[in-house]
């Protein structure tokens, strides 16, 4: 059998994205409009999150977020996720107008059980991209390109985007979606998280004032009560 050449190599498209519904999502801050899409090709939902009059042309107050379901649902403390989505939902609502990007990436994209391993080999003395390295995954295996036909449907051509992650800016930018904006997003610095957030500055790039330097030591320190 003859090996493949490039001209027998066929595209395979990596997402196909259908509308499926919306609906009306009272919050505490505003009732959101949600809308529901489903990726053909990877069987994930994502959502989108929007308030007021966004297909105006004007640049929108937006976030991108990764799924967290610790940090989202459970309250977890040893990420900054929970604090920044009601955060930004909370700038949203304050401004009347935006979107919130819910993406289906789960643990940057190693899916919860791969995040519990890794958050395992973190409380052994590992930080947050060597845990994943030693699962045998990349640091950030995430993808923004999702997004590009959500901000059609949603006739959104420009973003104010809630991040303190360059790449993801400009990941987003190399899916031709415009960024008219960072505007930091820092929030819930806590003794549980302060090395995680360290690693990620040092590592991963984040813009992340006065940790980008610290040498930290990614373990969960014990809970208060612990010591009682
Ligand atoms: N693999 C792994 N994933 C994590 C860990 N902590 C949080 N996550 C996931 O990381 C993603 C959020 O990434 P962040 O780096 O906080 O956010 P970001 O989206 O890159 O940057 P910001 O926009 O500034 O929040 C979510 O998918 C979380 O589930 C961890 O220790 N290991």
């Amino acid at each position: 059998m003859l090996s493949p050449t490039p001209s027998d190599a066929v595209a395979v498209p990596e997402e196909k994205l259908e509308f499926v519904s919306s609906c009306k999502l009272p919050m505490p801050w505003a009732t959101f409009e949600l809308h529901a899409f489903y990726d053909q090709i990877s069987g994930k939902e994502h959502l989108a999150l929007t308030l007021g009059d966004i297909g105006n042309g004007e640049p929108v107050l937006s976030r991108v977020h990764s799924e967290c379901l610790t940090g989202d649902a459970l309250f977890s403390q040893r990420c900054d996720c929970g604090a920044q989505l009601e955060a930004a939902l909370k700038k949203i609502a304050k401004e009347g107008r935006g979107v919130l990007f819910y993406l289906r990436q789960e643990g940057r994209g190693i899916g919860l059980l791969n995040k519990v391993r890794a958050y395992h080999l973190q409380d052994h003395g590992a930080d947050t991209v060597e845990a994943n390295e030693r699962l045998g995954f990349a640091a950030d295996l995430r993808r923004y390109t999702i997004c590009l036909p959500m901000l059609e449907h949603l006739h959104i051509t420009s973003l104010r985007l809630m991040t303190n992650n360059p790449r993801k800016v400009n990941a987003l930018k190399e899916s031709g979606i415009e960024i008219a904006e960072r505007i930091p997003l820092i929030v819930n610095r806590n003794p549980f998280n302060i090395a995680y957030l360290g690693t990620k500055a040092r590592k991963l790039g984040h813009l992340i004032p006065a940790l980008d330097k610290a040498e930290t030591v990614e373990k969960v320190p014990p809970a208060a009560h612990d010591n009682e």
